[in-house]
């Protein structure tokens, strides 16, 4: 079963009280995404960006990108407050888009960043992973499948990189669970703290930046896609003000795991595989029976 290391439980976010959190994200409320992530590289420790390079990441890379620039001249002039670099993510589930994949080179030779990419535990092609665990796993197990190629590559990372707080491009307009999104949240039972700096945008604001900028984008963009995961699991936007209504069309789900409770995702992730061992146990025995009949004979 794959586990790369012990799960990591974040000690910075331990000193903070409801009600400190609380008064934090009254006082984000009130500050552009820019002064948001300032704030944040300037005050949170092992602080990371995860991306699927969706506009909302890119926008918040960028962002990030002018801190840096603006940090140099600041400290050309003596200004001794300090940025952190924020170190880049990119979870590859090895089934992306061409596209998106794409996009990571051009983002990468456009801001001239390292991108540190987490894969599948022990998988470095698509066939690797069907090797082990089958062609189309999300349609016969869909939680072990997001557990798989997400979550777990998702945490290999933090742990590898000493995160205690992630940066993610989630929004609130993109509604779901989503609606209610605080910009600084506390992750139930690891304590990662996970920072949302355009919790408050609507897309529009989002495209309007990446043009404004002249951000790279996703080129599916152009052809109706909104929200960009996997290629079996993405089609264009159904409906226009439901940017993901092109995930998962026609299930229930409408998150991939990485923004759940980790601890109840593994335990249950644990918990099939047990399933799918005694399932399998049970039918080998089974088998072993009817043939011993044959060759007792
Ligand atoms: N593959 C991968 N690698 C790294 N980080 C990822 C990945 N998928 C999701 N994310 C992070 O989650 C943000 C929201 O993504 P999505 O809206 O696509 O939803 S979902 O997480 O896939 O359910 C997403 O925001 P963006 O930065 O705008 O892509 C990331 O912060």
């Amino acid at each position: 079963m794959p586990e790369s290391t012990a799960p990591q439980v974040s000690s910075f976010s331990a000193t903070f009280t409801p009600a400190h959190l609380k008064f934090i994200n009254a006082k984000l409320e009130k500050l552009s995404p820019e002064k948001i992530i300032e704030w944040a590289m300037i005050s949170l420790p092992g602080l990371i960006q995860t991306t699927a390079f969706g506009p909302t990441g890119l926008v918040i890379l960028d962002m990030i990108n002018r801190i840096h620039i603006d940090n140099q001249s600041a400290a050309n002039s003596g200004y001794n407050t300090r940025r952190h670099p924020v170190p880049l993510i990119f979870i590859d589930t090895l089934y992306h888009f061409q596209e998106t994949l794409d996009l990571a080179q051009r983002v990468q030779d456009h801001y001239n960043i390292p991108l540190k990419v987490y894969k599948p535990l022990n998988c470095e092609t698509t066939a690797d992973f069907e090797s082990q665990y089958g062609q189309q796993l999300w349609e016969t197990d869909d939680l072990s499948y997001d557990y798989l190629v997400k979550v777990e590559p998702g945490r290999r990372a933090y742990q590898e990189l000493g995160a205690q707080a992630v940066i993610s491009g989630r929004r609130r307009s993109q509604k779901g669970d989503r609606a209610h999104l605080d910009i600084l949240e506390i992750e139930s039972g690891t304590g990662l703290l996970k920072l949302n700096p355009l919790a408050t945008w609507s897309f529009q604001q989002v495209w309007t930046y990446l043009r404004a900028y002249q951000v790279p984008f996703n080129a599916l963009l152009d052809q109706g896609y909104r929200s960009i995961g996997d290629w079996h699991s993405t089609k264009p936007a159904s409906n226009p003000d439901d940017e993901r209504s092109g995930r998962w069309e026609g299930k229930q789900k409408s998150e991939c795991g990485l923004h759940v409770d980790y601890f109840k995702m593994r335990a249950e992730f644990q918990a099939t595989q047990k399933k799918k061992q005694a399932l399998l146990a049970s039918r080998e025995a089974a088998a072993a029976a009817a043939v011993a009949p044959a060759v007792q004979a």
